[in-house]
């Protein structure tokens, strides 16, 4: 579960990224952010996984408070970031098995999941390459891997399918799909309206810092005429004049 109270955040003390921010994301969720570019949803998440601090409000995550307790509360989660070009001096298996230290993952319970993901991901004969070797859709596959190394309950993805060729986004929606349905809780932001559509439980529009709309497909739609598409939902809510 994610818990976002009032949650403001801006640059340089200008205008807001994220203004007052009040969402709850609950277990068994696979939730959609969806926002045009420069909406606020990169900005969102870096609060939310503690790499940027939060100017007003507060952020929990399972019950705790990314700022007061972020030990465990980044225990709780794994992050896929939205550019997949980091430690790209290791290679592929170098870089799983820090993740798998950092987060403690037993050595035979890393390989199981290593070889698991490797396998879903068509990735097996690449993890003894260094990741700079790497297609951009390759490194985010092994992002990806990386962070659900240590089965966490929090799945935050930041554009997590931007990259991936068909059948890794498959496989990908499949374990969230999956994940939210052993009650986890799975936040991803995305430009996919027909991923939206397809795999999400609930979403949130977010335009210009501020979330404009929540809830289901069928609440969101029943703002507006049924038979409109999400795509021109989406153009109407975010318009900006
Ligand atoms: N490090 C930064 N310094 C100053 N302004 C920033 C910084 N990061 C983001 N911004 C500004 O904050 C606002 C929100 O940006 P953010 O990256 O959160 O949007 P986004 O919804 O993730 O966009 P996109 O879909 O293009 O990735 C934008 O106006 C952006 O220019």
């Amino acid at each position: 579960m994610i818990t976002f109270s009032h949650v403001t955040k801006s640059y340089n003390g200008k205008r807001k990224a994220v203004d007052d921010l009040h969402l709850t994301v609950n277990g068994g969720e696979v939730f959609g952010f969806l926002g045009p570019n420069g909406a606020g949803k990169t900005t969102t998440i870096k609060m939310l996984t503690g790499i940027t601090d939060i100017d007003e409000g507060s952020i929990e995550i399972n019950g705790y408070n990314i700022t007061s307790d972020s030990m465990k509360a980044k225990r709780s989660f794994g992050y896929v970031p939205d550019s997949p070009d980091m430690f790209l001096r290791l290679k592929g298996l170098e870089y799983l098995n820090f993740m798998g230290d950092i987060y403690k993952v037993p050595k035979s319970l890393r390989q199981e999941r290593i070889s698991s993901l490797a396998s879903a991901f068509d990735l097996e004969s690449a993890l003894g390459d260094h990741i700079q070797s790497y297609s951009h859709g390759m490194r985010q596959k092994v992002m990806v891997m990386g962070a659900l190394l240590h089965d966490p309950d929090v799945w935050i993805l930041d554009e997590p399918l931007t990259g991936l060729d068909p059948k890794a986004a498959f496989e990908l929606k499949k374990m969230m799909r999956d994940h939210a349905n052993k009650g986890k809780t799975v936040f991803f932001s995305t430009h996919g309206l027909d991923v939206v559509e397809k795999l999400c439980d609930r979403v949130a529009i977010i335009n210009k810092g501020q979330i404009v709309l929540t809830g289901t497909m069928d609440e969101i739609k029943g703002n507006f005429h049924q038979d409109d598409s999400l795509e021109k939902l989406f153009l109407e809510i975010t318009k900006n004049e």
